[in-house]
């Protein structure tokens, strides 16, 4: 009989490193939050990736940055604490760009866990060239030397063409400990739907905005329930969300022209909330300002960080 084996791994890398793209292709649906704005995964999103043999609990980190503000602080804090919980690391270092300070920083930050296993994910190899490409993979091996730290593996990957995806699995699953499954089969994420509905509508407020906008957004799900006196074969659940920003300007660019850009982000998000909760769904989509929130403690708190 072949052993099982269970435990948790998480992606880490600096922003647009491909951590999410990656957690989406090993888990087969889309659950953590892509964007190419950075910094968008506010959440330690887990996908779970199901095997005869094995069961990957994949825990998807926002990027370690330089903190500004307390949200910036919180965030480090979690990724901190998330790497001393899992049982492996997978670096992600994006093949089509070089290796960076920022990228030696958190190489230097995860060789003083010692003895955990990490992988280098050597990511987006579909944008670059076989000699690129081996370039890439030396200067991994360099900056891992340089650090003190032995990679278990280096694997180049492609989430988007699905390259070596298998293989990255794989070595992710020999890397956890033997045990049973940790979540029952069928789910792929343990964060609450509100959570999901929450990021997805973020998802689609950010599409096509300045740069500065992503730090300012948040988003806070109020309601979500079964519309009544609707016969059980035509059912339609109601969904009331906030979307914060921090100043009036703000509120406008959301908004758009006569609605417009608003009534789009509904559109977009509400497709994808409608296959996450597998029903029809009326969203209503409200603007509000949230004065500075992200130096705030109090209204960090109020809209769930
Ligand atoms: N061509 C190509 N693009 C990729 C690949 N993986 C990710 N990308 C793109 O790179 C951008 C960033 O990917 P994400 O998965 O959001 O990166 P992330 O590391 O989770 O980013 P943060 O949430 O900001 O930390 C997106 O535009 C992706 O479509 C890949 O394998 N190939």
């Amino acid at each position: 009989m072949t052993t099982f084996r269970s435990g948790f791994a998480c992606f880490v890398g600096r922003p647009n490193a491909g951590k999410s793209t990656l957690t989406n292709a090993l888990v087969g649906d889309k659950i953590a939050i892509t964007s190419s704005k950075p910094q968008t995964t506010r959440h330690a999103i887990r996908g779970l990736v199901h095997r005869d043999d094995a069961q990957l609990v994949l825990v998807d980190t926002p990027g370690l940055h330089k903190p500004r503000t307390v949200l910036g602080q919180r965030l480090n804090d979690l990724v901190r604490t998330t790497w001393s919980e899992v049982d492996t690391i997978g670096l992600c270092l994006p093949a089509d760009e070089c290796i960076g300070p920022g990228d030696r920083f958190l190489i230097r930050e995860i060789a003083a866990l010692r003895r955990k296993p990490v992988l280098a994910v050597a990511t987006k190899t579909d944008l670059v060239s076989p000699s690129r490409l081996a370039e890439h993979l030396m200067a991994i091996q360099g900056a891992g030397d340089e650090a003190g730290l032995e990679w278990r593996d280096v694997v180049p990957v492609s989430a988007v063409a699905g390259d070596q995806v298998q293989l990255l699995a794989d070595l992710l699953v020999a890397t956890l400990p033997e045990g049973p499954p940790l979540y029952p089969e069928g789910r792929l994420t343990d964060e609450p739907e509100e959570t999901l509905v929450a990021e997805v509508i973020r998802e689609a407020a950010l599409e096509g905005v300045r740069d500065e906008l992503p730090h300012s957004l948040a988003v806070v799900v109020e309601e979500m329930l079964p519309r009544e006196g609707r016969s059980p074969d035509r059912p339609l659940v109601d969904v009331r969300a906030n979307v914060f920003v921090e100043r009036d300007s703000q509120k406008g660019i959301i908004i758009g022209h006569r609605g417009e850009r608003l009534r789009e982000i509904g559109t977009a998000s509400r497709a994808q909330i409608e296959r996450i909760l597998g029903t029809p769904v009326f969203l209503d989509l409200h603007v509000k300002v949230a004065k500075d929130w992200q130096r705030d403690p109090k209204q960090l708190r109020k809209l769930g960080f």
